[in-house]
């Protein structure tokens, strides 16, 4: 099985892949999400773990945009517990660290550590692994990534502050994609929907709909809205609904198809367990 991930060996999806598909998967290494979809589309994966949500951070908003717009199907989630580790050249100090290299998602979740250290530069990069192999490959001094443990591990670095993220419990959500129609694992258990659906433009339509999943005893875990592109100020509606009784979930789809003028199932799939760091 060949499965893509945002980053390298030793980022947090490489950890999420091998933890949902095993260790003897073949990994594809994408320097960023965009390149995800068109690697499903073309059957050169057979699926994709992409990052959707953080506790600290909020929402990656594009890659709602990328699911929706490539048509990708959402196969299953993985919630895994995050712990930022500042990493650098064995010998190096925080006092010898003139800029930190890393993601985007990473620098937002450990904001308040640097604000004690205003003299170091914060990078985007475009993985966490990525820059800690950069910084052991070119031997770059007063350099420091911001990455896993399994990174320092596997690319020799020494970690100069562990867990440097806002707060100790930090998670972030994973979607595992496919393509529409393919399927790598079926899943055992469904009871977790993600749709996407465009209500009318009267009042109360978004409470109706809301209405409708609460009458069918579903749970909402999850509402976020998005523009649409293509009628500026207009918002599309993504949603994540837990339910026991899949006939039930069909039932109140059926529904809500009466109430909105668009509709999308994104994935069903078994909802994973939120596991607490110690
Ligand atoms: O290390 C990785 O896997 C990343 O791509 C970085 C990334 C992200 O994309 O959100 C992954 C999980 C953490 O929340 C922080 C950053």
């Amino acid at each position: 099985m060949n499965i893509a991930i945002q980053g390298i060996l030793g980022s947090f999806h490489h950890i999420v892949a091998n933890q949902y598909f095993g260790d003897t998967i073949k990994l594809t290494e994408c320097l960023s999400f965009d390149e995800m979809p068109r690697l499903i589309n073309s059957n050169q994966v057979d699926g994709a773990v992409m990052a959707i949500e953080n506790t600290l951070a909020g929402s990656i908003l594009s890659n709602y945009a990328l699911i929706n717009e490539f048509d990708l199907k959402i196969q299953g989630e993985v919630h895994l517990p995050i712990q930022h580790n500042l990493m650098a050249l064995e010998g190096q100090l925080l006092s010898d660290i003139k800029e930190v290299w890393s993601h985007p998602m990473a620098i937002l979740q450990c904001r308040k550590f640097f604000r004690d250290y205003p003299e170091i530069r914060l990078v985007e990069a475009a993985d966490t692994a990525e820059v800690a192999k950069q910084i052991r490959e070119k031997q770059l001094m007063g350099i420091a990534a911001i990455a896993s443990k399994k990174a320092a591990e596997i690319f020799g670095l020494n970690i100069i502050e562990s867990k440097i993220q806002t707060r100790k419990q930090n998670y972030t959500r994973f979607f595992v994609l496919k393509k529409n129609n393919g399927n790598i694992v079926i899943p055992k258990v469904i009871n977790k929907a993600s749709l996407r659906f465009v209500t009318h433009h009267q009042t109360g339509s978004l409470s109706d709909v809301l209405r409708i999943f609460a009458n069918f005893n579903m749970n909402l875990s999850k509402i976020q809205s998005l523009p649409i592109i293509d009628d500026p100020w207009n918002y599309a509606f993504f949603v994540d609904v837990i339910f026991d009784n899949y006939q039930q979930f069909q039932n109140a789809i059926e529904k809500v198809k009466e109430n909105v003028s668009e509709l999308k199932i994104l994935g069903e799939y078994q909802q994973s367990k939120r596991k607490y760091a110690s």
